[in-house]
């Protein structure tokens, strides 16, 4: 399960969890304007928008997890098993393998009005990147400074969803996500009045009790209305150490910890990385499972002109701060 969620102070910011039982070893990797993205239609990207994010580089090609571009345009693949279904090469469209697409959105576009554009020529193609690494079935979100969408390659064909809360999970579709907050519209940050019963004298033992009944499970659909919930009621400063600090409390609503999703055998689900992105400044913060301190990679600390991929590898260590030694 994954947790993709956008936020704005000050600055903007977009993140997720990447929950999974294992690590591909990726890397914070910053692709500079003239890497040439070699794409499977034959085409290059040879001069595109610099990005940062989340990747696993195989043979010399990024494979995007999560990222923001210069123009602070981002954009997340998260998981959606049995509802994504990509497609045969088609006349007429950009083909392009579901592993491509984050490149291909980031390196051309400045926000989301220019995605949805690019959108309307789209065709996510059933292209495995290799015999070891399969097609993974995903669906997106796209973010800019103001607004998010989620693009799902469905049966159907392809849909894209206005998305109001900046927050995405996994299955089920956008829609239903969107619709079963509707079952949670009572909830409240404010302590709750008596409507059960005039005649009963019910009181408030507890803060919080404005909130009993928003899910705490580790389901998809769970998790999108917690996380709303959370983010919609979210408050903080605006100066940058406030607002990601926000921002990881916000992901850490829905982190997975070791034991409480069992995959069988001895494999459990984990939050194996939270990313926050200032999608302004093109600065990529992170935490991992066993590091709670938060790194930083500065996309504008790198040579942007370049043509080589810069990549950094995870610090995944605990760091603990010792005050007396
Ligand atoms: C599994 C990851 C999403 C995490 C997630 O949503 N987990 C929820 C599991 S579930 O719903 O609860 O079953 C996704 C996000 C990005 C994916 C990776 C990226 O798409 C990049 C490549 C793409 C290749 O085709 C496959 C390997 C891969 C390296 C992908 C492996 C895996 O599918 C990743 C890491």
């Amino acid at each position: 399960m994954c947790t993709a969620i956008t936020y704005y102070t000050k600055d903007h910011y977009f993140g997720r969890n990447l929950d999974l039982e294992f690590s591909y070893n990726e890397t914070v990797t910053v692709t500079p304007r003239y890497y040439p993205f070699h794409l499977r239609n034959g085409k290059t990207l040879d001069h595109h928008y610099a990005m940062i994010g989340m990747a696993y580089i195989v043979d010399g090609f990024p494979l995007y997890y999560d990222a923001t571009n210069e123009k602070g345009l981002s954009m997340a693949g998260l998981n959606f098993p049995n509802n994504a279904d990509y497609k045969e090469d088609r006349d007429g469209c950009d083909n392009i393998a579901p592993f491509e697409f984050i490149p291909w959105i980031l390196g051309q576009c400045a926000n989301v009005n220019e995605a949805r554009i690019l959108l309307e020529r789209i065709n996510l193609v059933d292209l495995n990147f290799n015999e070891e690494l399969p097609l993974s079935p995903l669906h997106w979100m796209i973010s800019d400074k103001g607004n998010s969408i989620v693009v799902e390659s469905i049966k159907d064909g392809l849909k894209i969803f206005e998305n109001p809360v900046g927050v995405m999970t996994n299955n089920p579709t956008f829609d239903y996500q969107m619709f079963n907050l509707n079952n949670y519209m009572h909830l409240s940050k404010e302590p709750p009045a008596n409507t059960f019963a005039a005649k009963l004298e019910l009181k408030q033992y507890s803060r919080g009790m404005g909130a009993i009944g928003l899910p705490g499970d580790l389901s998809s659909a769970s998790r999108f209305v917690k996380t709303a919930f959370t983010k919609m009621n979210s408050v903080s400063g605006d100066s940058e150490s406030e607002s990601i600090s926000q921002f990881f409390h916000i992901l850490g609503s829905v982190e997975q910890q070791r034991g409480c999703v069992h995959l069988g055998e001895d494999k459990y689900e984990i939050t194996i990385y939270s990313s926050c992105c200032n999608m302004d400044k093109g600065i990529y913060y992170y935490t991992t499972y066993e590091n709670s301190q938060i790194t930083a990679v500065d996309m504008y600390r790198e040579n942007l002109d370049g043509n080589t991929i810069i990549s950094y590898s995870l610090v995944k260590e605990q760091q603990i701060n010792y005050q007396n030694r």
